[in-house]
């Protein structure tokens, strides 16, 4: 629920954590109240990409930078038609957007799209305690929805919760749809849209690929029409646990032996194709400046991350699983979590996290080329 965005600089609102903590700001964006998985994001650049990522769905992220909305909204930097995240929490949004690029102001759009936010909030404080004690149910209030802290507790602690959620559906396109190679074209890819963000494809088209982009119910036998060299897993909202369909999909590539890459959302359902489990993570990897050794090569690369779950696979020994050996390729240098499976026999490899960089550095770019390498190799 949404009403009027007029005067919501001075709007009261508050943010309620399921555990009962409360935090008092001012409205940002639409004024109303709405609820999700409150979840922090450490990027101090790229809250536009942040804001259209459809893995977001369901998730109130609280930006750690403190200064938000410094470079207004632009036309170009969006992941895909819309902004996800259901609620946003600020401390301190620019009054005064600057850059050339900027069309409208940050406060503006999130009240064009309904997205409910708060400002003025101690976010280094809102974020340790989810640090401590977890991502959580949240809940924003704002003007005539600000009622008594009991009360609006009561709902936040009736709102859906992350695990178990099934969310692609809720995301990804549902007519298939072409992103043409650049350039001249080299390879035909179909990629299954689970929540895609608009780099993803892009990344690919600048290698000379030709991408059809299909629904997150296509079938196997959709998969095979487009006649591919490789195919291609996203990114997207929800609990893997719950992708069955997927999975199932990903398992009929691997039987046939397409070159394969997943991409976040992508490498848990490799993952669970493999027969490994996922768990959630007790809050998650968000924001660009993650560190990541490729276990292949040692390098360590500096990462874009937006992942709450991860693969429960060992990462000292290669697995026998049905689809051959396979190892943990990359892991996460601050808590050890994998960050990438790759098969050893067949031409099939994922990341946790977001080689498209968008936002984030482009370390992890090379991904992308290994795909086309599978290609070419599987051509040769
Ligand atoms: N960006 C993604 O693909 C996220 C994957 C999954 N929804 C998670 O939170 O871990």
């Amino acid at each position: 629920m949404t009403t009027s965005t007029r005067g919501a600089a001075k709007t009261p609102a508050v943010l309620v954590l399921e555990d009962g903590r409360v935090f008092r700001g001012r409205a940002y964006g639409a004024v109303g109240e709405t609820f999700g998985e409150a979840v922090f994001s450490t990027g101090m650049t790229g809250y536009q990409e942040t804001l259209t990522d459809p893995s977001y769905h369901r998730q109130v992220v609280v930006m750690t930078a403190p200064h938000i909305g410094n470079t207004g909204v632009n036309d170009e930097d969006m992941e895909s038609k819309r902004i996800w995240v259901s609620g946003y929490v600020v401390r301190d949004p620019a009054r005064v957007p600057s850059s050339w690029r900027s069309r409208r102001t940050l406060d503006e759009e999130l009240a064009a799209q309904g997205v409910v936010g708060i400002s003025g909030v101690d976010t280094r404080a809102l974020t340790r305690h989810l640090r401590e004690r977890g991502a959580m149910r949240v809940g924003i209030f704002s003007g005539e929805a600000v009622r008594d802290d009991a009360v609006l507790l009561a709902r936040v602690q009736e709102a859906p919760q992350m695990k178990g959620a099934n969310l692609s559906a809720e995301v990804a396109t549902t007519e298939p749809y072409v992103v043409p190679a650049i350039g001249e074209k080299k390879f035909t890819v179909a990629a299954v849209d689970l929540g895609i963000k608009g780099m993803t494809p892009h990344r690919m088209a600048e290698r000379g690929i030709e991408v059809h982009v299909l629904p997150a119910t296509a079938t196997v036998e959709d998969v095979y029409a487009v006649n591919p060299d490789g195919v291609f897993f996203s990114n997207g909202p929800g609990d893997p646990a719950t992708a069955d369909h997927p999975v199932s999909v990903m398992q009929g590539v691997l039987e046939r032996g397409t070159p394969l890459f997943g991409i976040c959302f992508g490498n848990q359902i490799l993952g669970r194709a493999l027969g490994f489990g996922t768990y959630k993570l007790k809050y998650g990897h968000r924001g660009i400046n993650q560190p990541v050794q490729d276990r292949t090569t040692g390098k360590v690369e500096v990462t874009a991350h937006n992942h709450g779950f991860a693969v429960d696979a060992p990462l000292d020994q290669v697995s026998e699983t049905p689809f051959g050996r396979a190892e943990v390729s990359h892991v996460c240098l601050n808590d050890n979590v994998v960050e990438g499976l790759q098969l050893l026999d067949r031409p099939a490899f994922s990341v946790q996290y977001h080689p498209e960089a968008a936002a984030g550095p482009h370390d992890a770019a090379y991904l992308f080329d290994r795909f086309v390498s599978l290609m070419e190799g599987q051509r040769a």
